[in-house]
């Protein structure tokens, strides 16, 4: 496999001990080399290789004892350049040879059409496709969702919501990209502590359906052909730094330059804040969403009565008359005709309407 290149600082979230901090003399799990590190999910003092081992086997573990994977299957690996999906490919890379699994993975890219984030992103991405030779497809929202970017739907919008229409714009997306692949599998790289966060956020917004499925590891919504699933669910993510820092992954590592959802980044904060003081709290949360035991009440039982049905307006799937993406595309457009006409950047009529039926979609 060819090297990749060596990032140009050290990430911010790198938990390398200082050398002054003193392990103790021999590696925790091999009992023969110098340990390098203290392990961040468990405070283990380890060496280099056995950080990739481990690191490495509990992915392979998690694919295994979920089956995720069947041999000969086509996998869509949305890769974004971030740290997360590209250690995600380059671990499935290093485990499908070493374990054999006999699958075939392809980098799905979606380009949302944000200067000075995503075009730079993607051109990790396409560096991603030579280092681990895997083909790439690219979809960007423009193609899709009438000539529309990111960039201007917060020219038009503003910074509030667009994460809404890029969440919606995204799952539709990453699906469509992978029908045009003839896939049915797309894997994420979804870490812990996403995984965490999600739970905590459910819990705190007394979202007790979504608490029910956030943590699954295969999900498959009602409105999709395509199922997702999350091999790096239980992986921390200063694992995930640490490991992409030693192991020189070319990643990208930019934060989108829109601000993320508020409540996410609260959420965020506490965790990071929680795993200082008591580092298995990450893990320990994931398995409480994963053990509540809620009493299914109408949210469950709609999911699986939703009939499948083509959009009236784009012709893809949907659970409804006309979807998600179609609807937020309607207040776009309808925003962007009322600018024509009306040659003002006032918010348009249809605003305040489109604002209440975005509280009504579930995300
Ligand atoms: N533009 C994109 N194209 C393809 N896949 C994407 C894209 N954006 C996100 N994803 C997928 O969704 C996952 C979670 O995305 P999120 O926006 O939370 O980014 P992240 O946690 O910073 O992950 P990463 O480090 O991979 O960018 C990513 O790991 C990736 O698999």
């Amino acid at each position: 496999m060819p090297q990749p290149r060596e990032p140009a600082q050290p990430p911010s979230t790198c938990i390398v001990p200082p050398r002054s901090v003193p392990l103790s003399t021999t590696c925790e799990l091999c009992h023969n080399r110098k340990p390098y590190l203290r392990r961040p999910k468990t405070g283990q003092k380890i060496c280099q290789p056995c950080f990739f081992h481990v690191f490495e086997t509990e992915i392979h573990n998690t694919i295994t004892s979920r089956k995720l994977f069947y041999r000969g299957e086509r996998v869509a690996l949305g890769a974004s350049g971030g740290k997360d999906s590209t250690v995600l490919a380059y671990v499935l890379k290093v485990l499908n040879e070493r374990y054999d699994y006999g699958v075939e993975f392809v980098l799905l890219s979606i380009d949302e059409g944000i200067k000075g984030y995503r075009d730079d992103s993607l051109e990790t991405v396409k560096r991603n496709k030579q280092q681990y030779d895997m083909a790439l497809e690219i979809v960007s929202y423009k193609e899709l969702y009438d000539d529309w970017s990111m960039d201007d739907i917060v020219a038009q919008i503003g910074n509030r919501n667009n994460c809404t229409y890029c969440g919606v714009f995204r799952r539709q997306a990453l699906d469509r990209g992978a029908q045009k692949l003839g896939i049915k599998h797309v894997v994420t790289g979804h870490n812990a502590d996403d995984m965490a966060e999600t739970v905590l956020m459910n819990l705190l917004r007394g979202d007790t359906a979504r608490l029910d499925r956030c943590t699954a590891i295969i999900t498959q919504s009602a409105d999709s052909p395509v199922k997702r699933s999350k091999p790096l669910k239980y992986a921390y993510e200063k694992e995930i730094v640490l490991y992409a820092h030693y192991k020189k992954l070319d990643y990208f590592s930019t934060e989108c330059i829109y601000s993320p959802e508020a409540f996410r980044g609260t959420a965020r904060a506490l965790i990071k804040n929680l795993e200082t003081v008591r580092p298995s709290a990450i893990i320990d949360i994931i398995r409480s969403g994963e053990t509540f035991a809620l009493e299914r009440k109408s949210g469950g039982a709609r999911l699986k009565e939703l009939k499948l049905r083509t959009c009236e307006r784009c012709g893809y799937i949907s659970s409804n008359r006309i979807c998600k993406a179609c609807v937020l595309l309607e207040g776009l457009n309808a925003g962007r005709a009322a600018v024509q006409v009306n040659g003002a950047e006032d918010e348009p009529a249809e605003g305040l309407a489109l604002h209440k039926r975005l509280e009504h979609l579930s995300f």
